[in-house]
């Protein structure tokens, strides 16, 4: 055990917690402490490593193999020749590996930053054991380094879950932390679990050429959705997976294709590779928060309020570990107002967690944003909806779109717009206009669904198209013209 160094911020988890170290630190000492991601224990935190960067990277390869095979459809004629997972795989995180490095040494080099490489545990108040399990740092592997701080942030991010039936069963298995890294593609693979991380990769891995069998203990794929595009999600994807609803494995074992499970009404599904994704737990645990006095919510999140402070003084959390939403946009957020709150004490920013938006890179894309049909009617709201088919604007004839659909969901009596979803290309980008309007809206409250569609222009004969034949279908109040009594000649006299 080292003497203990004392910081004017710890920061424990080096994904968004890692960029709390603005210029407004650069008077102060900071030490960054991660344990690593990934099978390569890289520095950088989730989203870099294993999560959002790598996935869209994958996702974007499926998407061109995707498009060879079907175009035919356009008159084009191509073949997919081959998938060469291994130069796919290197050209990923060729790019990705030397970004994880150049953080780590970018914190361990600096004058005003400590770069810690090992597991923290609070043993007292903002007062923390570090013991070094990596090399790459300053310090020892194997020694414990007692360090404090002024200010100290968890940052702890979350883990894969595993169900109990699959971590007893002495079956090799994956999760997103080590899929991405596999030496070879399987012929096929099951996957348990039927949300976010199991619909994009199903989709990557399928469109790779894998035979994929999903096994959710829901009625549904992606069951957090709107219901309407939940159900014509999970219809669709039963025509490209072996979809398996209301299911949750029973028992797993080797065998069959390398390893089977059964299912309760008597299936055994089986696969060459298992990939677990069944939701993630907060890294709440193991860190000793008790002795720091930081309590903790009975989900395993850590306790925080509107501006990020938990229940100890000068203890902070954001990101996986603490907040509502597991999306790496909402830990950016909770990390800037953080790094505000950390240095202006007496003028502390709060979260905005009001209109979350989230997005599903699979296939199609799906996009969400506030109320679905069934909260806006829960809360009262006099709901009208209209949802859109691509297939209906120009764009979407050009692309020969079949399936996509935008909805949107507003109150009839005020015109508001509450809530929009989307399934189909591009719906993450094309979902932001509302997401704007719903988040910005304008000098007298939030933009109402008439002024959103009739008050701008609609690029034609652009996707974006289908956005606005949604927003004029719905049954609200028409458009008053706001620029009718405008007088340019009044303004400027
Ligand atoms: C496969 C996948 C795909 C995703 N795709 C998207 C997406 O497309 N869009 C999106 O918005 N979100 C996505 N997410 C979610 C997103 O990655 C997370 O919400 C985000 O990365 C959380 O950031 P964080 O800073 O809270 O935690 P993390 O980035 O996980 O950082 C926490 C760090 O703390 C370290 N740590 C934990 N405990 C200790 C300890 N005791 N001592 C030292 N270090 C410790 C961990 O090793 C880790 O490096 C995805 C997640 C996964 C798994
Ligand atoms: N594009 C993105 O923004 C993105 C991508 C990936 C991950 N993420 C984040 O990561 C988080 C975790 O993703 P996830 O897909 O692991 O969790 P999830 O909560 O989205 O889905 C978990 C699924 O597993 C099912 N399940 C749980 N236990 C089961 C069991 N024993 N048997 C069968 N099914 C079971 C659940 O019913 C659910 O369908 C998400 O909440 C999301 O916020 C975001």
């Amino acid at each position: 055990m080292t003497d203990s160094t004392h910081y004017d911020l710890v920061i424990i988890g080096s994904g968004s917690g890692n960029s709390l170290v603005t210029p407004d630190l650069e008077n102060s000492r900071t030490a960054v402490v991660d344990r690593g991601s990934g099978s390569r224990a890289s520095f950088g935190g989730t989203c870099l490593n294993v999560g959002c960067i790598p996935t869209k990277m994958f996702v974007y390869t499926a998407e061109v193999a995707q498009t060879v095979r079907d175009a035919g459809r356009f008159g084009i004629d191509a073949t997919l020749d081959g998938v060469r997972w291994r130069d796919v795989r290197d050209r990923i995180f060729g790019r990705i590996d030397p970004i994880s490095d150049g953080g780590l040494a970018y914190r361990r080099d600096a004058d005003h930053t400590e770069a810690y490489l090992g597991s923290a545990r609070f043993v007292g108040e903002r007062e923390l054991e570090v013991e070094i399990t990596l090399p790459g740092g300053r310090h020892e592997v194997g020694s414990v380094q007692r360090i404090s701080g002024d200010q100290v942030v968890v940052a702890t991010g979350s883990r894969p879950r595993v169900p109990q039936v699959i971590a007893d069963s002495g079956v090799p298995f994956s999760t997103s932390d080590d899929v991405m890294r596999i030496d070879e593609l399987p012929a096929s693979m099951v996957i348990v679990g039927g949300g976010v991380i199991a619909a994009e990769f199903a989709h990557v891995f399928s469109a790779l050429g894998v035979r994929v069998s999903v096994v959710t203990r829901t009625g549904r794929l992606l069951r957090a959705l709107d219901a309407e595009l939940s159900q014509a999600f999970t219809d669709l994807a039963r025509t490209r997976w072996d979809v398996h609803t209301d299911a949750e494995p029973q028992a797993v074992r080797r065998g069959g294709e390398g390893v089977e499970l059964d299912l309760a009404d008597g299936t055994v599904v089986t696969g060459e590779l298992l990939l677990v994704a069944t939701g993630r737990v907060p890294n709440s645990d193991g860190l000793g928060l008790d002795a720091a006095g930081v309590r903790v919510r009975e989900d395993g999140r850590v306790e925080v309020d509107e501006h990020g402070r938990t229940s100890a003084p000068g203890v902070w959390a954001l990101g996986d570990v603490s907040s509502p939403h597991q999306l790496k946009h909402v830990a950016n957020h909770e990390a800037r107002v953080v790094a505000h709150n950390l240095v202006h004490p007496d003028a502390l920013q709060s979260f905005d967690h009001r209109y979350v938006p989230a997005a599903v890179f699979t296939d199609p894309q799906v996009a969400t944003v506030g109320l679905t049909e069934d909260e806006a009617r829960e809360r009262g709201h006099d709901v009208t909806t209209k949802t859109q088919r691509y297939g209906d604007v120009a764009y979407g004839w050009a692309m020969e779109d079949t399936t996509g659909l935008f909805k949107v969901v507003a109150d009839r009596r005020t015109g508001q717009l509450l809530g929009a979803h989307a399934m189909g290309p591009h719906s993450s980008s094309l979902i932001q206009p509302l997401i704007q309007a719903l988040s910005l809206g304008g000098p007298t409250g939030p933009l109402t669904v008439s002024q959103l569609a009739r008050g701008q222009y609609w690029i034609h004969p652009a996707l974006s198209e289908v956005v606005e034949n949604a927003l004029l279908g719905l049954e609200v109040a028409p458009y008053r013209d706001a620029t009718a009594d405008y007088d340019p000649e009044g303004e400027a006299s």
